[in-house]
């Protein structure tokens, strides 16, 4: 369990984290997201104690991390892959952290098998290390005490897609078993496949927390046409708010338009069917949930605008919005 309570840390003037407050649950994976900046690092820094807050407090299995007696077997902790001893090989940082945590020998062999460093990458020197492997040998470090709680910032920076797939597996079977498990990550994609909490953060402030099938929920219906005004128009009569995706087709491309409505995929089946509309596509929004909902919670936040072209149905004649 990771429990952090109205924590607050500025430098100078400036606030990084503003009385953010969140659990991560044990057995449950929590993902940490928000935009460049937001305060993501900072808090996970005062989750390890190796930034202290001005207000607030952050407890890991009940304890302020220096509180643990040996952190390194109840907490896994990857922060700056980069940050150890260039001149070092991979096996001699997990076996100086081995030998510091009181753990057999045999666990540095167990962790880079764990990790896919093969023993010719572990003998090689951390400066020769790919961005890749520095990550694979950073999460072995947070792995080798069997620790209950992992606390990752940007795990699968640099990992190709097979290593994601294997990250994912592998935080997968440590929740599964139990484990409480909180990982930063500008990835949506991973985050929305791997996580089972979202905690969102914008400018130091939490924005939004919940379990992702909550948050996610009423993400709404994306539907395909050939005929998007007829539907656009058969949708607002029966007053069901929707936008165009942006980036699908419009009037005078050949591919169909992407509508997206705030309603479940029966209704507006049912509505483009009683207009006689042929839909190309009709699923959940869901896909796409995650990154909306993150841009709609952070816009405010963002440095870097995007443009939403809108069907805005009730607001907007539909011909001109989609034509
Ligand atoms: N030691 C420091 N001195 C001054 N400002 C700092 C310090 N550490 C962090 N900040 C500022 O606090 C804010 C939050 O930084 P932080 O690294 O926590 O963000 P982040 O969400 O992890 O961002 P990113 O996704 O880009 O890594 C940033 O504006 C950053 O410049």
């Amino acid at each position: 369990m990771i429990t952090v309570d109205h924590v607050t840390r500025t430098y100078g003037t400036f606030t990084a984290v503003d009385d953010v407050t969140f659990t991560a649950r044990p057995g449950r994976i929590t993902g940490f997201l928000g935009p460049n900046g937001a305060g993501k690092s900072t808090t996970l820094r005062v989750l390890v104690g190796l930034t202290p807050p001005d207000r607030g407090a952050a407890h890991v299995l009940g304890r302020r991390f220096k509180d643990l007696p040996n952190p390194g077997i109840e907490v896994g902790v990857l922060l700056d892959a980069s940050a150890q001893h260039a001149g070092r090989t991979g096996r001699e940082v997990l076996t100086i952290a081995q030998r510091t945590m009181g753990l057999p020998a045999s666990r540095v062999s167990d962790v880079l098998d764990t990790v896919g460093l093969s023993k010719e990458e572990a003998g090689r020197r951390l400066r020769d290390y790919s961005l890749g492997m520095r990550q694979r040998l950073g999460l072995a470090h947070a792995l080798l005490g069997d620790p209950e709680v992992l606390i990752l910032d940007e795990p699968a920076n640099g990992l190709d897609p097979a290593g994601i797939r294997w990250m994912r597996d592998l935080l997968r079977g440590y929740a599964d078993r139990g484990a409480t498990v909180l990982l930063s990550s500008h990835l949506l994609h991973e985050i929305e496949v791997v996580a089972d909490d979202l905690v969102v953060i914008g400018q130091g402030r939490v924005v939004a927390a919940g379990t992702k099938a909550d948050l996610l929920a009423g993400a709404g219906t994306h539907a395909a046409t050939r005929h998007a005004v007829a539907l656009s128009n058969a949708l607002t009569s029966a007053k069901l708010s929707h936008d165009l995706v942006p980036a699908t087709g419009t009037t005078g491309d050949d591919r169909p338009t992407v509508l997206h409505i705030d309603a479940n995929a029966e209704i507006v089946g049912q509505t483009a069917a009683a207009a006689g509309i042929a839909l190309t596509e009709l699923r959940s929004a869901d896909g796409a949930g995650l990154e909306e909902m993150f841009l709609a919670l952070t816009a405010d936040t963002q440095r870097d605008r995007y443009a939403t072209p809108h069907v805005a149905a009730h607001t907007t004649s539909p011909q001109g919005a989609v034509a």
